[in-house]
């Protein structure tokens, strides 16, 4: 049984493609694990721990590492993608032509700017050959490492490509759902970053729990917001992969960017807080390019505009934050009104 599974690559060797590789190694799939620092390889061999990324978590002996990628590529029929988005183009334009005719999931959470690209694009265009899918929900990464029950979104339009994935990657420990909103579940992946930085912030700056409340449930209507506005489907936001992703990302301390909002709210700049996290927070990166977006398109995002200002237009935090709660109050509910202006296909 387990000799039939299909050999599988996975490329980046932070917290989230060790973990994504272990889960297999577990399942029994042959799989690979691509990073590209050759004693980091090695010591994950010798000591089967990622003592960067994932310290004392016992990895399977039966998990391969290789610094090699065209030999990763080799033979392999899924290849998940965990390099963070800043290099993902990078490391695609070397290998775009090896991955014809496989199955390629990208678990990468950020946009690309110019062109406003979600990760699954960047696929399309450097492996016009491949199948194409998107890996996303709430999946803090040492939690799944070390075994908690937990539930993920595989999307693509291609059916086959996700019954495979969920055959490789489901297990007594994690639910595989499907869907064919690849958008909507890579862009609900991408934005909660965002808030959960802010949901950080005011947890260290002692603000309440019907606080972090408002900034979820607000956040919900802001994203799926921008979101319908872009065609996505507002559903999927009700989903694994949207309100899902949001909770755990917004409500636990394990989060980089809800570590790097917790940073900026004791006080440490964004230059101070990212380097001492030394890990990737997309959100970052993911408010300048949403705010960009945001305003061209005349989208309504206030918790997006309130960080931006704070972050990179030196708006002093009570400022901000008279402004948003002196904003007109709307609706609570706006989902009938997305509904209507959606077709309900492709969730
Ligand atoms: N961690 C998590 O809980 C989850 C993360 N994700 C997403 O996965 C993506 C990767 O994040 P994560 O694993 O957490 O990141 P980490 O910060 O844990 O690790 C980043 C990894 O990327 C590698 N890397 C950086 N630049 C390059 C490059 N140019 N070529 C090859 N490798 C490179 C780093 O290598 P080196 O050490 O040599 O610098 C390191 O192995 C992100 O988009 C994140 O949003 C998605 C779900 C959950
Ligand atoms: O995407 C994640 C959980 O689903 C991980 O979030 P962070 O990148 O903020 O750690």
């Amino acid at each position: 049984m387990t000799d039939q599974k299909v050999p599988v690559a996975v490329l980046g060797g932070g917290s989230f493609g060790t973990t994504l590789a272990n889960l297999l190694a577990c399942n029994g799939v042959p799989v690979t694990l691509w990073l590209r620092d050759q004693q980091v390889a090695d010591a994950i061999s010798r000591e089967h721990e990622n003592s960067r990324y994932l310290p004392g978590i016992k990895l399977d002996e039966r998990l391969r590492v290789s610094t090699d990628l065209m030999a990763t590529l080799a033979n392999v029929e899924l290849v998940f993608l965990a390099i963070p988005s800043s290099a993902f183009r990078t490391v695609l334009q070397q290998i775009g032509p090896a991955l014809a005719g496989k199955g390629v999931i990208s678990t990468t959470k950020g946009i690309e700017q110019p062109g406003f690209l979600m990760m699954s694009d960047i696929v399309e265009q450097e492996a016009p050959d491949a199948r194409v899918a998107v890996l996303s929900g709430p999946n803090l990464a040492k939690e799944m490492a070390a075994g908690a029950l937990t539930a993920t979104v595989v999307a693509s339009d291609d059916e086959a490509l996700c019954r495979e994935v969920q055959e490789v990657l489901g297990s007594r420990s994690l639910r595989v759902y499907a869907s064919q909103d690849r958008y909507g579940v890579e862009l609900g992946g991408a934005l909660k970053n965002v808030y959960a930085i802010i949901s950080g912030m005011a947890a260290s700056m002692g603000m309440g729990e019907n606080t972090r409340s408002m900034l979820i449930t607000r956040a919900l209507a802001e994203m799926t917001r921008f979101a319908v506005h872009m065609g996505a489907n507002p559903l999927t936001f009700l989903g694994l992969a949207g309100v899902g992703d949001l909770i755990v990302t917004c409500m636990s301390p394990q989060s980089r960017n809800y570590q790097v909002g917790h940073a900026l709210g004791q006080g440490l700049s964004l230059e101070e807080s990212v380097a001492r996290l030394g890990q990737v927070a997309e959100g970052v990166n993911t408010l300048k390019v949403l705010k960009q977006k945001a305003d061209e398109e005349g989208v309504y995002m206030p918790l997006v505009s309130g960080l931006h200002a704070i972050l990179f237009e030196q708006q002093p935090l009570p400022q901000v934050i008279g402004k948003l709660m002196s904003a007109e109050q709307k609706h609570d509910v706006e989902f009938a009104a997305f509904m209507a202006c959606t077709p309900l296909e492709g969730v």
